[in-house]
C-alpha cells in the first residue's frame, strides 16, 4: 500500500475537527439557551408564587372584613334589648367564634355602652375616629388609645355596633418564607415579621416590582370593598438562587454529561464516515477498484451480446463493499467522476481486445448524476477510447432516473454521447419518478427493467401488472429492453413472449471477474 494510502488525509482530519467544533458549539449554544430558559422559567415561577402569596393574604383579610361588616349589619338589624343579657350573650358568641375579633361593642351616639368578647364592657372608648367612610363604616386605626395589653386594636364601627380587631390575625403568614404587610389606606396595620422593612404600597405599582437596589422581588395586591386595603409581599431575589441552585446544578451536570456523550457520538460517527470516505478516495486514487462483468444475453437465443460493468471495492481487510454502499459515498465526497473514469479505463484494459474484435459486442457502464454534469467527461472518454482505438459503439452507458433530474445538463451530454455513437440506457426504470412524457424528452436507446418488476412476473403483486405497462411504453417509444435480475427459466419465457429482447441475472450468470467473463464468452462460440 502506498504511503498516501496509509496516512489519513489531512483533509479528513480537518473535517473531523470542523464537525467536532461545530457540534461542540451547537451543543453549548443549546445548553446555554436551555439554561437561560430554565432560569427565566424559575424567575417567572417565583414571581408567580410571590404574587399568589400577596393575593391570598389580601383575599383572606378582605373576607374577614366582609364577614365583620355582615355581622355588624345583623347585630344592627336585630330586634333585641341593647345591652340585655341576650344581647351580650349573642355578641360574646360571635366574638369568640372569630379569632381576629377581640371585642364587639354596642354604641349609643358617641359612647360605647356595653361590649363582649375578650375585652368586655365599655372600656374601649377611643376618641375621634380616624376615618368615616361613605358606606357608613367608621374606623379607628390602631393606636395607644385602642390598645388592650400590648396589642393596639383596629376598631371598625357600623351603625350601633363596633368590632375591635386584632390586626395580627388578619395576616396569616404561617408557613410562609416571604415577608408581608397589610395596609389600610397607606397605614400599616400589621406586618410579618413585625420588624420587616416593607416598601409602602403607594410607592409601588400593582403587581410585581423588582427592586434591584435592595435585591428584592415585591408584589402588591390591592382591594377596595369596605375600605382600601393593600397587601405587600416581599422576598429577597437571592432566595431564588438558593431555591433553584441545586436543581440548576443537577441540570447543568446532566447537560454537560449529555454534551460530552453527544460530542463523543458525533466524533465516532464522523470519524467512521470520514475514514470510510477517505479510504474510498484513496482506493480510487490508488486504482484499488476492480470491475465485475455480468453477461447480457439475448433471451431468445441465449447468446451473450455484452455485459454490464459493475464496480467492486475490496478493502484492506478483504471485506467486499457493495456498490450500493460506496457509490453514494463516492458521490458525496465528489470522487465519483474519478471512479467512473477508473471503471472505463479498466473495461478498456480488460475487454479492449474482445471489443475490438466483436463489433456486435458492447459493455454497459453506469454513469452517475454527477458524471452527467461533469464538463470533461466526454473529452476524457473520447481520449481513452481513441487511445485504445475502440469505436464509441463499444461502450453503452446506463443512467438512472435520478440522474435525469437535472435534465438540461443531462440532455446535453446524452445528446453529445449519442452523436458520437454511444448508446444510452435508462436504468432502474419505474423505481423513481419518471413519467412517460418526461422520458420522451430524452434521447435514449434502451430501457432496463428493474429486478423488482422481473421478480413480480405472474405473481399477484401490484408490480406484476406495472411491468406490462412499462413494456408497452418502451415499445411505443421504440426502446430496446433489457430485463435485470432474471433468476428463472419461467421469467425468461415470460419476458421473451412479451417482446423483451435481452436480459441479465443469476439465471445466466452472476457478475464475473474479467478472466471468468472472457472464458464465459469464449464458450459461447
Ligand atoms: N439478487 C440478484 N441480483 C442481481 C441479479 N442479477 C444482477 N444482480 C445485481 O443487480 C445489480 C444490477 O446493477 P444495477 O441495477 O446497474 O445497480 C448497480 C448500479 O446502479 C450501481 N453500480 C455498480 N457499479 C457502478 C459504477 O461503476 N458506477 C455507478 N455509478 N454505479 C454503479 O450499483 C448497483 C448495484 O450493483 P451490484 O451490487 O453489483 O448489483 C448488480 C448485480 O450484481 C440477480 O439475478 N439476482
Amino acid at each position: 500500500m502506498s504511503k498516501a494510502g496509509r496516512q489519513k488525509p489531512a483533509r479528513s482530519k480537518r473535517l473531523i475537527l470542523r464537525v467536532l467544533v461545530n457540534s461542540i458549539l451547537g451543543a453549548l449554544c443549546l445548553f446555554f439557551l436551555l439554561g437561560w430558559y430554565l432560569w427565566h422559567q424559575s424567575i417567572v415561577a417565583e414571581e408567580q408564587r410571590l404574587a399568589t402569596v400577596a393575593e391570598r393574604l389580601g383575599l383572606e383579610a378582605e373576607s374577614a372584613i366582609l364577614d365583620i361588616r355582615g355581622l355588624l349589619e345583623r347585630l344592627n338589624r336585630a330586634d333585641i334589648e341593647p345591652c340585655s343579657d341576650l344581647h351580650i350573650q349573642w355578641m360574646q358568641q360571635e366574638a369568640i367564634a372569630r379569632p381576629y375579633i377581640r371585642s364587639i361593642g354596642y354604641w349609643r351616639a358617641i359612647k360605647r355602652q356595653c361590649g363582649a368578647g375578650f375585652v368586655q364592657g365599655a372600656i374601649l372608648t377611643p376618641p375621634e375616629a380616624s376615618r368615616i367612610y361613605d358606606n357608613g363604616v367608621i374606623a379607628w386605626w390602631p393606636s395607644p388609645e385602642t390598645a388592650v395589653g400590648d396589642v393596639e386594636l383596629f376598631l371598625m364601627r357600623f351603625g350601633d355596633h363596633d368590632v375591635a380587631i386584632d390586626p395580627r390575625l388578619l395576616l396569616d403568614t404561617t408557613a410562609l418564607d416571604q415577608q408581608a404587610g397589610l395596609w389600610v389606606e397607606n397605614l400599616l396595620l400589621v406586618s410579618s415579621p413585625t420588624e420587616a422593612l416593607l416598601p409602602e404600597p403607594s410607592t409601588l405599582e400593582p403587581g410585581l416590582t423588582i427592586d434591584s437596589d435592595r435585591q428584592l422581588i415585591v408584589s402588591r395586591f390591592s382591594l377596595n370593598t369596605v375600605f382600601p386595603m393593600d397587601v405587600v409581599a416581599v422576598q429577597p431575589s437571592g432566595q431564588l438562587v438558593e431555591r433553584y441552585l441545586p436543581s440548576l446544578i443537577t441540570a447543568a451536570v446532566l447537560g454537560i454529561l449529555l454534551i460530552v456523550l453527544w460530542v463523543l457520538a458525533v466524533f465516532r460517527v464522523s470519524q467512521r464516515q470520514l475514514s470510510f470516505s477517505a479510504e474510498l478516495t484513496n482506493a480510487i486514487k490508488n486504482g484499488n477498484i476492480t470491475v465485475a462483468y455480468q453477461p447480457i444475453v439475448d433471451l431468445s437465443t441465449g447468446r451473450c451480446h455484452g455485459a454490464e460493468a459493475l464496480a467492486r471495492w475490496q478493502r484492506e481487510d478483504g471485506e467486499i463493499i457493495s456498490p450500493d454502499l460506496f457509490i453514494p459515498v463516492a458521490e458525496k465526497s465528489n470522487s465519483i467522476h474519478k471512479l467512473t473514469l477508473l471503471v472505463i479505463k479498466r473495461v478498456v484494459e480488460e475487454m479492449g481486445q474482445l471489443l475490438a474484435t466483436h463489433d456486435q459486442f458492447s459493455i454497459n457502464i453506469n454513469l452517475s448524476a454527477q458524471d452527467l454534469e461533469h464538463p470533461l467527461i466526454a473529452l476524457e472518454l473520447k481520449h481513452i477510447l481513441d487511445s485504445a482505438k475502440l469505436p464509441a459503439s463499444a461502450i453503452k452507458f446506463e443512467i438512472t432516473e435520478r440522474a435525469l433530474v437535472n435534465h438540461e445538463d443531462s440532455r446535453k451530454l446524452i445528446s453529445k454521447l449519442r452523436r458520437r455513437g454511444h448508446q444510452m440506457a435508462i436504468d432502474d426504470f419505474g423505481t423513481g419518478y419518471s413519467s412517460l412524457s418526461y422520458l420522451e424528452t430524452f434521447e435514449l436507446d434502451t430501457l432496463k427493467l428493474d429486478k423488482a418488476f422481473v421478480d413480480a412476473i405472474e405473481t399477484h403483486a401490484v408490480t406484476s401488472s406495472v411491468i406490462v405497462h412499462i413494456i408497452e411504453m418502451a415499445k411505443s417509444l421504440e426502446l430496446d429492453m433489457v430485463a435485470e435480475g432474471i433468476e428463472s427459466a419461467h421469467q425468461v419465457q415470460w419476458l421473451a413472449n412479451n417482446g423483451v429482447q435481452r436480459g441479465q441475472g443469476y439465471y445466466y450468470s452472476k457478475p464475473l471477474t474479467a478472466a471468468e467473463f472472457l472464458k464465459y464468452h469464449a464458450k459461447q462460440r
